[in-house]
């Protein structure tokens, strides 16, 4: 059964309902899978070859343990995957999906089990942004969704666990660990920007949602330096408060808390790269670089921004995440228009000319 949205005063929040979290977490997944009785055929969506292996292991431990599996490996993660890996599950006639590897596969099973009516697990391999935990998916293949298949089919649920192997996710990419960082730092103008939404549109607001949301960037921020891979205790500080944002975004109802003209930016830089044929900059370092130049535009202090992700060594300027500078200013110019939701860059968005001294006063180009 779908649980609907908020229907006049009755709200709705649909999260996790267990996490388990730490180092060998991994180990509890047969134990888990018995205990929400859901069934006995496992689907495990996965990404490429690194997180394939990690898959086959989790396979063979639930194999061992009496449970049928059958695999899938996303290797694009957009629409026509997704299709692919639905057909896949129907034949193979699964009762649950887990998702194992980074934010590509988790977004795949997330969808499919919205699809097929069936509980969804997620197992991040990666700490590259707060999908790990959420509802939703990514921006451009729920929107890719939605205009090819109509918007019910994009709406997706929460994972009814997560289950965040730390000795796994501390051997993730050093670049999946700056992405992350920058997903949450981005919740410093996302929050402001839901605030702006709040007063001037009257939008509903979550006091909660905010704080959680602002909570978990602060974490981060906090501790920016130990931002990197290896470390155990790095690592689940910083998925800690990946999860921490995915729930703030359940508590909301909306992805309001997280993704403000920051995400905008982000996405609209998606946009400009997929019509040129090329790939984006991770989410989380495009998240970042836009959070500098929002919190320019909000009066906030954007150089203590820019100051923290140096520290977590992520990239600042443009070239570094090799964006090119024309795609800058035109995704500050397009990003009011992807979709409605009100942010500092207001109805109007930003000109040209203006869009262009944002990224040059805040360093973001030359
Ligand atoms: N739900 C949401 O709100 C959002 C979802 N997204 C989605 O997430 C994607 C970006 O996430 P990201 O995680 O960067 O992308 P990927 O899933 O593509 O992972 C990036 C790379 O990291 C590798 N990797 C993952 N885990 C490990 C590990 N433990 N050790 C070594 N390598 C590892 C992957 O390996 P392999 O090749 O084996 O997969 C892959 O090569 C977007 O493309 C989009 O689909 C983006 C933004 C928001
Ligand atoms: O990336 C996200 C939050 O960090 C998801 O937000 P969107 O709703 O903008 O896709
Ligand atoms: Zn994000």
């Amino acid at each position: 059964m779908r649980i609907s949205k908020i229907e006049d005063r009755l709200e709705v929040i649909e999260s996790p309902r267990y996490i388990f979290f730490g180092p060998g977490a991994i180990k509890k997944i047969s134990n888990v899978l018995s205990y929400l009785t859901l069934g006995k055929r496992i689907f495990l969506v996965t990404g490429g070859e690194i997180t394939r292996k990690i898959a086959d292991d989790v396979a063979s431990t639930l194999e061992l343990d009496g449970f049928f599996v059958d695999i899938f490996s996303a290797k694009k993660g957009d629409i026509e995957d997704v299709l692919r890996c639905d057909q896949r599950f129907k034949e193979f006639r699964g009762d649950i999906i887990l998702g194992v590897g980074g934010g590509r596969p988790l977004d795949v099973a997330k969808i499919t089990a919205a699809w097929n009516g069936v509980r969804y697990i997620s197992v991040p391999t990666s700490p590259s942004h707060d999908g790990i935990a959420s509802p939703s998916i990514s921006f451009l293949l729920s929107k890719k969704i939605e205009e090819k298949m109509g918007e019910e089919w994009a709406k997706t649920e929460s994972p009814t666990v997560i289950i965040a192997d730390t000795n796994i996710i501390k051997n993730a990419p050093s670049i999946s660990f700056k992405s992350g960082f920058g997903d949450l730092i981005g919740k410093v103008t996302a929050v402001r920007d839901w605030e702006l939404a709040y007063k001037l549109k009257d939008e509903p607001y979550s006091e909660y949602g905010a704080s959680m949301a602002l909570l978990s960037a602060e974490i981060a921020m906090n501790h920016s330096r130990e931002i990197k891979p290896g470390l155990e205790e790095s690592t689940r500080l910083l998925v800690k408060a990946l999860i921490g944002s995915g729930v703030a975004i359940s508590i909301a109802g909306s992805s309001r808390p997280a993704s403000g003209s920051e995400h905008l930016f982000s996405h609209s830089l998606d946009i400009i790269a997929m019509e040129k044929g090329r790939k984006s900059a991770p989410h989380g370092i495009q998240v970042g670089i836009g959070a500098i130049m929002m919190a320019y535009l909000q009066g906030q202090d954007w150089k203590k921004i820019r100051n923290k992700l140096v520290e977590a060594e992520a990239p600042v300027k443009a070239s570094d995440a090799g964006i090119e500078r024309e795609d800058v200013i035109n995704a500050l110019t397009i990003a009011h228009r992807i979709r409605n939701r009100y942010t500092i860059l207001g109805e109007s968005g930003l000109t040209r000319s203006a869009a262009e001294k944002l990224a040059r006063n805040t360093g973001v180009i030359e």
